[in-house]
């Protein structure tokens, strides 16, 4: 299991900041449990639409209710004319986080949520339409086409990746896209879920928290390390120009993204999962170059520093194979973590109080205002 360090100090570190029943890390299993089941139990055994449906509804589908979900979602992929417009109007050089923001945003203006009853299925089409979103942009502004949205794609990851490349996905890719949404739907009280969910406790709407969600996750501490992770290793020209790269940046002590974590002490459970599946489409594309880059940064971090690849690591890679442009890694990381957002939304509002914690003041001591003629 990957056990917990130490957890004091700054950053709110092992503060209990309110109760969920939608996850734990690094508690039992394997180190990551979504409503009870292991992370590797579920990879194993379900579609990404089927961890959806347990992560919104709170129990895994039957075969009946999953059937209905994915159709459901299908018919929840279609973009409304004026979001299609200001999609459009993005630059190209937009960062495509960006784009994820403003799309959520827009869609506020064109299907407020008016009342809480609204929630489930202002949740359902938000993970149905950021596929949309994210490959309507990047078609429309990097090729110069109006893709049809409606794919008949029976997953959200095929219908990505059919937008993406204008062709049916191969098995493969869609099985990789699969277990990539499941291991990153969901994550406890991680900076994105915490804000989405201070935002829930102002009484807000849905899409202001999922808007602020994609806002922190953005950054290169939390799912903009997949985005740095690939950028680093596409720099590599081999294992051991990493290794002498990596023990540079070590001794200047920069940040290596994609390793660490803030509750992990010695291993990301996601990051064996999506490891194998990186070898494996090393294999499918005949790659001799980035997996191995990949795998000795893995040795060298551990052996100099202790510290292991978290969950980001290793999907750079798995994306890369795949043909996915390296600028719309973290945007699939918010197709699938809109689920644990909205559903800790959800969980928020069911019993609300305001989040709204103290600081400890360090400033000034009480003092006048000096007139401005005498200021100096
Ligand atoms: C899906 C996700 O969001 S997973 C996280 C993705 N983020 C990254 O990969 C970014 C790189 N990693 C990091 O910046 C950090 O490990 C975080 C943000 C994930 C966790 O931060 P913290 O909990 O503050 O890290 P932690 O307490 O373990 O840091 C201990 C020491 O290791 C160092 N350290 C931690 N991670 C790294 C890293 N990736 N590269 C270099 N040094 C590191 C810290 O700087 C710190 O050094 P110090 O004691 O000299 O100040
Ligand atoms: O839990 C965290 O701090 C970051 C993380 O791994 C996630 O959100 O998936």
């Amino acid at each position: 299991m990957g056990s917990t360090k130490p957890l004091t100090g700054a950053g709110l570190r092992g503060q209990v900041a309110g109760k969920t029943a939608l996850s734990t890390v690094g508690v039992s299993g394997s180190g990551l449990t979504y409503r009870g089941y292991d992370i590797k139990d579920l990879v194993e055994h379900c579609e990404f639409e089927e961890v959806a449906y347990l992560i919104l509804k709170g129990k895994l589908p039957t075969r009946d209710e999953l059937l209905a979900y994915k159709s459901k979602l299908k018919s929840l992929r279609r973009l409304p004319g004026e979001l299609k417009s200001a999609l459009e109007n993005i630059p190209a050089n937009a960062h495509p986080m960006d784009v994820m923001r403003t799309g959520c945003s827009m869609l506020g203006n064109l299907e407020t949520e008016l009342d809480f009853s609204d929630q489930e299925d202002a949740a359902d089409r938000l993970l149905a339409i950021f596929p949309s979103i994210i490959c309507y942009w990047y078609r429309y502004n990097h090729d110069g086409v109006r893709i049809d949205e409606n794919t008949d794609d029976g997953s959200i990851g095929a219908h990505f990746l059919h937008m993406l490349h204008d062709e049916t996905p191969k098995a493969l890719h869609e099985t990789v896209m699969n277990v990539s949404l499941i291991l990153y739907a969901e994550h406890e009280f991680n900076a994105s879920t915490f804000t989405a969910r201070v935002c829930a406790s102002t009484l807000s709407d849905m899409h202001s928290c999922i808007t602020g969600a994609i806002g922190s996750l953005r950054g290169p501490l939390h799912g903009g390390a997949n985005e740095a992770a690939m950028d680093m290793i596409a720099k590599f020209n081999g294992p051991d120009h990493a290794e002498r790269e990596m023990l540079g940046m070590l001794e200047r002590k920069e940040k290596i993204m994609g390793f660490g974590h803030a509750i992990y002490s010695e291993s990301d459970p996601r990051n064996e999962i999506i490891k194998g599946w990186s070898e494996k489409l090393a294999d499918d594309v005949g790659d001799s170059a980035l997996y191995p880059v990949s795998v000795r940064c893995e040795e060298v971090m551990w052996r100099e520093k202790r510290l292991f690849c978290n969950a980001d690591f290793f999907h750079a890679s798995a994306y890369h194979f795949m043909g996915i442009p390296t600028k719309l890694f973290t945007p699939i990381f918010v197709m699938s973590r809109v689920t644990g957002w909205a559903a800790h939304v959800m969980e928020q509002r069911a019993d609300n109080r305001i989040i709204r914690p103290s600081a400890e003041y360090v400033g000034e001591a009480p003092r006048r205002v000096q007139p401005i003629s005498e200021r100096s």
